[in-house]
């Protein structure tokens, strides 16, 4: 029988991105090798980033979009470099796919890997394991607004950055929080609000979030304001499920979340479209590292985890647990970046994951 073929597009894009994404291909290719004919994927690379543009004035071909919508997804690494204003960047590449392929829910799981010390002395004897749910596609990521430049005289300039909030939107991304937290062990789904002080969007948001809970009666529940949110990830991150918060109230509670798992650099996310209309594009969580970049020692392990998250997306959902195993398999062996306090390269611990996938290979 033909292998069943995943058509992949890879976007790897700056900085440190380029070295994450070889590291999940790499990861990929072993599995369908071992997969013994069943699956293969089949990648295609595109050059945008903030190299493109200096050649181009472009962060990605204006057919671009039409490009990737023949893929069954997309492998993304990191936008934003020194030469582009970040929101150029940004706008240009990774919310141009997430905005215009509507992938609306963005998952962020927070996972504790074993060898990897947590700032949390509380992470050393309790199980920690929520998922940020991230709106990605309105709230405070509309892009709507200006700037006065000229009308209001010297030292007057002013600007609005709108947020919009859609009943729409709102309920899609918390139907979509509370169907996951049904498939997890403890079932309860936290609201992130700040309606105390945002009283038409917030409010909003937590009257959807109040009638969509109504349908989920077997679901627990809770509405925390952000700031309060961002002490319980650190007080009380026991009491912690699903997550589901606007695109920048997640946007920073879910690198407050990577960092208490050790490392921004082994945090994974999924931008979903999940209706299916178009590409889902996987992605670790940080950005594109330039502190780091270029020396080979950054943290493959977002990148690879993003991979699993790609795979249970294919529906190879035992690879995608064995790909999560092979990672625990690496910190628990002691292979970490020194981000989380070793001193192996991005190959080393690449290789390291790759190992425990072959040995934890079952014979036929
Ligand atoms: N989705 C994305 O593509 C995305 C996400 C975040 C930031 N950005 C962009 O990336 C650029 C840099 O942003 P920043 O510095 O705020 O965030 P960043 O995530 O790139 O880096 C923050 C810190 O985390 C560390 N870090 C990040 N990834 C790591 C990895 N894999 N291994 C080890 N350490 C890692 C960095 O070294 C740095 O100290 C900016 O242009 C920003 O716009 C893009
Ligand atoms: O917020 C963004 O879109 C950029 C980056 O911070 C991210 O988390 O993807
Ligand atoms: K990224
Ligand atoms: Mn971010």
């Amino acid at each position: 029988m033909a292998p069943q073929t995943f058509k992949i597009a890879s976007i790897p894009a700056d900085g440190v991105g380029k070295e994450v994404v070889a590291a999940g291909r790499r990861v990929l290719d072993v599995l369908a090798e071992q997969s013994g004919g069943r699956f293969a994927f089949e990648w295609e690379e595109f050059p945008w980033g903030c190299g493109y543009y200096e050649q181009t004035g472009k962060m990605m071909a204006d057919d671009g979009l039409d490009s990737l919508k023949a893929f069954d997804a997309i492998y993304f690494g990191a936008v934003g470099w020194e030469n582009v204003p970040d929101h150029i960047s940004l706008w240009g590449l990774r919310l141009n796919i997430t905005q215009n392929f509507d992938q609306w829910a963005n998952v962020r799981p927070v996972k504790f890997l074993p060898g990897v010390r947590s700032p949390l002395r509380k992470a050393d004897d309790t199980e920690l394991d929520w998922v940020v749910v991230r709106e990605n596609s309105e709230g405070e990521y509309a892009g709507l607004g200006g700037r006065n430049l000229s009308g209001r005289g010297p030292g007057n300039e002013v600007a609005l950055q709108t947020a919009l909030f859609t009943e729409k939107g709102c309920e899609r991304i918390m139907r979509f929080a509370f169907d996951l937290a049904r498939t997890r062990t403890v079932k309860k789904v936290s609201s992130v609000t700040k309606s105390n002080a945002q009283q038409y969007g917030m409010v909003l948001w937590d009257e959807v979030f109040d009638r969509v809970a109504l349908d989920y009666p077997d679901v627990a529940t809770e509405s925390v304001l952000v700031d309060a949110m961002s002490a319980k990830f650190i007080l009380h991150p026991e009491d912690l499920s699903v997550v589901v918060a606007s695109n920048l109230n997640a946007d920073i509670l879910s690198d407050l979340g990577s960092a208490l798992a050790g490392s921004l650099g082994v945090a994974a996310s999924a931008n979903l479209n999940p209706e299916r209309r178009f590409p889902s594009m996987f992605e670790p969580v940080h950005g594109s590292a330039p502190d780091i970049a270029g020396q080979g020692i950054s943290n493959p392990i977002g990148a690879i985890a993003s991979a699993a998250l790609m795979l249970d997306h294919f529906g190879l959902h035992d690879e995608a647990r064995r790909v999560e195993a092979a990672i625990e398999a690496a910190t628990a062996s002691g292979a970490l970046t020194r981000d989380i306090g070793g001193s192996s390269d991005t190959d080393a611990v690449t290789e390291a994951i790759v190992h425990a996938l072959q040995t934890a290979l079952t014979p036929a």
